[in-house]
């Protein structure tokens, strides 16, 4: 195995898990346009929807290797992994709320998924593993900024799920070197989200109308990254070896309350709002990650990314590409206008 310094992505054979999610649909059009040659991994279903990747331009579509199947099955998981030369693991159950109700799920999917594909990775030789964490697995922060050497605390088994396939993916660096890079996410937002997702359920009230705000606890602090600078963080460490065998994160490095992002997008789309806490969203006292603040030192250092979006500025202008993009009728349509979820 051959591991480059600066890989090109350019004419890669790229295989993307979670390609029809939120932010797999955006890495997929992006590797897309760089010129990959791109496999998505959709999740199966009878009707044949490719999830947001039905929604991508039709030359991205149409460009789109397509792979309907399950991460749980290492059998189809290793056949799709044959000739490729660079894996982005993204796919997951992610909702916090329903790791509460199916942690055995989350752990067959997460933890099982997760070590299918790094298997995968292993067994067909790929130069490049990317395994997607999430920074829940630090729990409430005890310092901050947040640095990748944060202690880990499984504040959900979600959180719990995740680190556990932190830990598959990076066994596999150090017992086979393999050449994994586990890739550490803070809380990312924009088009295309789920509006159980804390930024799209304030957006898609408000742009239906509804000026009582549903919300869970507002204290509870963020570092929100914009989905365009996820996805350059994504491609920007797949590119550079010195991520491999590590944990980088990927932060704006701005630090905001869940209340007073409340009142920003309010402000943003010209209503006045109240906020009418809502039991159902409340998570158990010890599980809500109570601060999340990151440090993206390394990012910078291993694979010189710069979030584009950063700071108060860049935050500003990320919820106001989303707030459009949810505003568009076609695009609120789909999120089933007025139903809120929980
Ligand atoms: N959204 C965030 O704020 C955030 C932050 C940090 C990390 N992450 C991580 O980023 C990744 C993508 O998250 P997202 O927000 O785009 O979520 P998403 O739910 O939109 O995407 C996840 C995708 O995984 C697919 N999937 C689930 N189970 C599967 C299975 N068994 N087989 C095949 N596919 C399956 C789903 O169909 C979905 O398309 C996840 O690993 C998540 O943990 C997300």
């Amino acid at each position: 195995m051959r591991i480059d310094d600066i890989l090109t992505i350019s004419g890669k054979r790229v295989l993307v898990t979670g390609a029809d999610g939120f932010i797999g649909s955006h890495l997929t059009e992006e590797l897309v346009r760089q010129g990959a040659n791109v496999r998505a991994l959709t999740i199966y279903n009878s009707l044949g929807t490719k999830g947001w990747l039905d929604h991508a331009a039709r030359d991205i579509r149409e460009a789109i290797d397509y792979r309907p199947g399950d991460i749980r099955d290492p059998f189809f998981v290793n056949t799709i992994t044959k000739d490729i030369d660079v894996v982005f693991h993204l796919a997951a159950l992610i909702a916090i709320p329903y790791s509460y109700v199916a942690p055995q799920a989350y752990l067959e999917t997460n933890v099982g998924g997760t070590a299918n594909v790094v298997e995968a990775a292993r067994s067909n030789s790929v130069e490049r593993c990317i395994v997607t964490s999430t920074s829940e697995v630090y729990g409430t922060a005890r310092a901050v900024p947040i640095t990748e050497d944060h202690p880990l605390q499984a504040q959900s088994p979600y959180s719990a799920s995740k680190i556990g396939a932190d830990m598959i993916a990076l066994s596999y660096h150090k017992s086979f070197d393999t050449p994994v890079s586990v890739v550490r996410p803070f809380n990312t937002y924009g088009p295309r989200q789920s509006a159980r997702a804390v930024l799209p359920t304030i957006i898609t009230q408000i742009a239906a109308g509804i000026t009582s705000i549903k919300l869970g606890d507002t204290r509870p602090t963020r570092d929100f990254n914009y989905v365009k600078d996820t996805v350059s963080g994504f491609i920007a460490l797949a590119k550079s070896a010195k991520s491999i065998g590590h944990v980088t994160n990927l932060a704006s490095n701005y630090e905001i309350s869940v209340g007073e992002a409340v009142k920003l997008i309010a402000h943003k789309m010209g209503v006045e709002i109240t906020i009418e806490i809502d039991a159902a969203r409340l998570r158990p006292e010890a599980s809500e990650v109570e601060r999340l603040w990151g440090d993206n030192g390394l990012a910078l250092t291993r694979a010189g990314w710069r979030p584009i979006y950063g700071g108060l500025d860049g935050f500003e202008r990320g919820l106001e590409e989303t707030i459009a993009w949810f505003r568009d009728p076609a695009n609120l349509a789909l999120y089933n206008p007025g139903r809120y979820e929980v």
